[in-house]
C-alpha cells in the first residue's frame, strides 16, 4: 500500500483525484490532500506519506522537496520550482535522494510527461553525450502563437488559454518565458550540466504595464499592440517561442521559424523537442505531442508513481485509511 499525499487541488491536483478515483486502484491510498485554505486528513507530518505529490506552482513547497526527500520520502511534482529554480535548490535535491534513497519524479515538469527526461536519462545511461536541446517548451505559448493571426486580440486568447487550464495560475509566468526558462533548466540539468538560472537569456512578452499590474486579467490588453507590432513585422514562417541550450549558451525568445523547420510542426498546445547527442550527431532526436493539460499532467504523476511500486519501502506496509475522494473534489 502506497500512501499518498497531494498538495494543490486547482487543475492538475483534481486531475490526479479524478484519476485515482478512476484508477481505484487498491495499492493507493491518499492520505493527506491540501490546499492554501483546506487541509483533509492528518497534517502532512502526522499522515507519514510514502509519496508527496506537489501540484501547486508554489515556491513554498518546492523549497521543501529536499526536506521531505532527506526523510526518505518520495516526491513526485509538477511544480517546476524544484530542480527549475536555483542550482542550489536542484542540487539539494540530488544530494537528499543520493543521501536517503528517495526518488525524485519529475516527468510532469517538461512536456507534461512527454517521454522527455526519460529520454535525456536513458541516452546518458547508454554512454551517450548529450550536445545540446532545442524546443518549443510552452503549451500555452505553442496554443496561442498557432492561433494568433491578427483577427482576435492576443489578450482574448491568453483569457481563453487561462480558462483552458494551459497557463500557469499567473500567466504572465509563461508570457514572460520564466516558465520555459524552468524547463530548459531542467532539460540542461538532466543532461548533466549545473547550468545557473540566471545564464538563460530570457525574452520576455510581459509589457511594463502588465508586469506591473495588480488586476492581471484588465491589464491583459497591455499585450496586443507589441503583439500586433511582431505579427507584422513577420515576412515568412511563423512566431514560435523557442528554447535552446547549446555549447554554454541558453536563450528562450521569440523566433521567426520556416514551415519545414522540425520545431515548427504539430498543433494546439504541442511541445516538440530536438536532442542533439553524439548518437544523433547528424539529426536530432525529436519528440512531439501535447505539452500542458491537466489530464496528462496528472496521468504522468501518477505514471511516476506506479514506477516507484518496486521501491524496498512499501514492502509490507498496512492498509491506509483513504480520504474521502470526494471531500478532495469538493476543496477544489
Ligand atoms: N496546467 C498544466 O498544463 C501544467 C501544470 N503544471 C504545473 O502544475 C502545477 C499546478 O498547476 P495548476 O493546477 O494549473 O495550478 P492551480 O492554480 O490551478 O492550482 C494550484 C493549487 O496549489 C495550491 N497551493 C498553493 N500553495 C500551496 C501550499 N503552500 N500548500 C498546498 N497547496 C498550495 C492552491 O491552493 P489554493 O486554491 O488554496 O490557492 C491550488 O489548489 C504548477 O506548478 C504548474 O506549473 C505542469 C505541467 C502542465
Ligand atoms: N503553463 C505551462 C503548463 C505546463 O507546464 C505551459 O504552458 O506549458
Amino acid at each position: 500500500m502506497i500512501r499518498l499525499a497531494l498538495l494543490g487541488t486547482g487543475n492538475v491536483g483534481q486531475a490526479v483525484i479524478a484519476r485515482l478515483e478512476a484508477l481505484d486502484d487498491p495499492g493507493l491510498c491518499l492520505v493527506h490532500i491540501s490546499n492554501t485554505r483546506v487541509t483533509v486528513g492528518p497534517s502532512l507530518r502526522e499522515s507519514a506519506p510514502h509519496v508527496v505529490l506537489d501540484a501547486t506552482a508554489s515556491d513554498a513547497v518546492a523549497a521543501r522537496h529536499a526536506d521531505w526527500l532527506a526523510r526518505g520520502w518520495h516526491v513526485v511534482t509538477a511544480n517546476k520550482l524544484g530542480r527549475g529554480a536555483s542550482l542550489a535548490r536542484a542540487e539539494a535535491i540530488e544530494n537528499a535522494c543520493h543521501a536517503s534513497g528517495a526518488r525524485y519524479g519529475d516527468a510532469a515538469t517538461v512536456g507534461a510527461g512527454l517521454p522527455l527526461l526519460r529520454s535525456l536519462r536513458a541516452l546518458q545511461v547508454g554512454g551517450d553525450a548529450i550536445h545540446g536541446v532545442a524546443g518549443v517548451l510552452s503549451g500555452s505559448l505553442a496554443w496561442l502563437l498557432a492561433r494568433f493571426d491578427g483577427s482576435v486580440p492576443f489578450s482574448t486568447l491568453v483569457r481563453e488559454a487561462r480558462a483552458a487550464g494551459y497557463t500557469e495560475p499567473d500567466p504572465r509566468i509563461d508570457l514572460s518565458g520564466e516558465d520555459v526558462r524552468r524547463k530548459l533548466l531542467i532539460l540542461a540539468r538532466a543532461a548533466g550540466v549545473p547550468l545557473e538560472a540566471d545564464a538563460v537569456q530570457v525574452e520576455s512578452l510581459v509589457p511594463q504595464a502588465l508586469a506591473q499590474a495588480d488586476d492581471i486579467d484588465a491589464a491583459l490588453d497591455a499585450l496586443d499592440a507589441p503583439m500586433h507590432a511582431r505579427l507584422d513585422a513577420v515576412r515568412e514562417g511563423r512566431l514560435h517561442f523557442v528554447a535552446r541550450w547549446r555549447d554554454g549558451i541558453a536563450r528562450v525568445g521569440l523566433e521567426t521559424l520556416a514551415p519545414n523547420d522540425p520545431l515548427a510542426a504539430g498543433s494546439g498546445t504541442d511541445n516538440r523537442v530536438a536532442i542533439h547527442s553524439a548518437r544523433y550527431a547528424h539529426q536530432p532526436l525529436v519528440i512531439q505531442g501535447p505539452g500542458a493539460g491537466a489530464e496528462v499532467t496528472a496521468a504522468a504523476m501518477l505514471d511516476d508513481v506506479f514506477a516507484l511500486r518496486d521501491q524496498p519501502t512499501f514492502a509490507g506496509t498496512r492498509s491506509s485509511k483513504n480520504v474521502a475522494i470526494g471531500i478532495g473534489r469538493a476543496i477544489a
